[in-house]
């Protein structure tokens, strides 16, 4: 891996929230294709997918959802606003924090602490029980949180990840502040490519979904188009549209692949039933989980029935 520092020119980039031990690096450690390539270090999600969009970048890591704090707003919001941009690959990274401070530091002296608002939503049971006067200065990543004891910041101790002390000299004055031991954040590598990855079994597909305004039942109506194909979602969250109250869009992941006859079906039905579907990938899970759906869905099933229409029309005998 090579970083900022390297005068070599790259030939392909991809960015990620740093500096260097973010979690967001970790994820970016995850895709093999990024070995040994150039990674840029950015300060947030529109800085990380401007670069996709302008070529600076061949893709971007970006965290998507956290077990504990629910889908990352910032990045669901880019996604439904910058055109041209798909997932290709989905990574899970366990999230973990300690409370850090300069040397000399004592967790009574703590009264400011900075951290990332994921982090610091994470950590919140224990900084209200251990630290209740607490004030709290939001950083720009976890790694950035503990940079920031050494620049010109009011804050006295950071939320950061357990890796830290290997990037800064910093002392741990507490372990495990997470409120949950298993948090887990989900991330998306994202980028321009129009080639779909290959289906394997065990595929999500990501969807931003605007229904018809003021229609009764038009949240019911989209939903029926995964419930009439067997197709599950994995999650579904709304977002305002942000032009007006009460205006929302839906954030979908579904089970499967663009390519499987009963997620084109439900998309061909979407398509047709909302004013705006934003495709923004099908690519593998992270839990590399088999898709599980009832046999009358399988493909077979789809194309007999579309053949049998076509027969029909074209003028077949009956039974052909
Ligand atoms: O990658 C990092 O370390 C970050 O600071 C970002 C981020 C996030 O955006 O959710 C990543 C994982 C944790 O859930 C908290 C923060």
């Amino acid at each position: 891996m090579t970083t900022d520092a390297t005068p070599t020119p790259p030939d392909e980039t991809y960015s990620y929230l740093g500096p260097a031990g973010t979690f967001t690096e970790a994820a970016l450690k995850q895709v093999p294709e990024a070995a040994g390539k150039h990674w840029r270090s950015v300060n947030n999600v529109g800085e990380a997918l401007a670069d996709v969009v302008s070529g600076r970048s061949t893709a971007a890591m970006i965290a998507i959802e956290n077990s504990i704090d629910g889908g990352v707003s910032a990045t669901q919001d880019a996604l439904a606003t910058v055109p041209g941009l798909r997932i290709v690959g989905e990574y899970l990274v366990p999230v973990n924090f300690v409370l850090v401070a300069r040397h000399g530091t004592t967790l009574a002296e703590v009264k400011v602490v900075n951290a990332h608002p994921v982090a610091y939503a994470q950590s919140r049971g224990w900084l209200e029980r251990e630290l209740p006067d607490h004030g709290h200065i939001p950083a720009t990543s976890n790694v950035a949180a503990a940079a920031s004891l050494f620049e010109d910041s009011q804050a006295d101790a950071a939320v950061a990840p357990p890796g830290i002390t290997e990037h800064l000299d910093v002392e741990v004055l507490a372990r495990d502040l997470g409120d949950n031991p298993n948090a887990v954040t989900r991330f998306v590598l994202v980028s321009r490519s129009r080639v779909l990855p290959e289906p394997t079994g065990a595929d999500k597909t990501s969807l931003i979904v605007e229904l018809p305004d003021d229609e009764p039942g038009a949240l019911l109506a989209m939903l029926e188009q995964f419930s009439t194909r067997g197709v599950n979602l994995s999650l579904i969250q709304s977002r305002p549209i942000g032009d007006a109250l009460g205006r929302y869009r839906f954030v979908v992941d579904l089970d499967g692949h663009a390519a499987d006859e009963r997620v084109a079906d439900a998309l061909l039905g979407l398509r047709r039933t909302s004013p705006k579907v934003i495709f923004l990938g099908s690519y593998p899970r992270a839990d590399e989980q088999e898709v599980a759906y009832h046999s009358k869905y399988d493909d077979e099933i789809f194309i007999e029935a579309r053949d049998w229409l076509r027969g029909i029309l074209s003028g077949e005998p009956d039974g052909a």
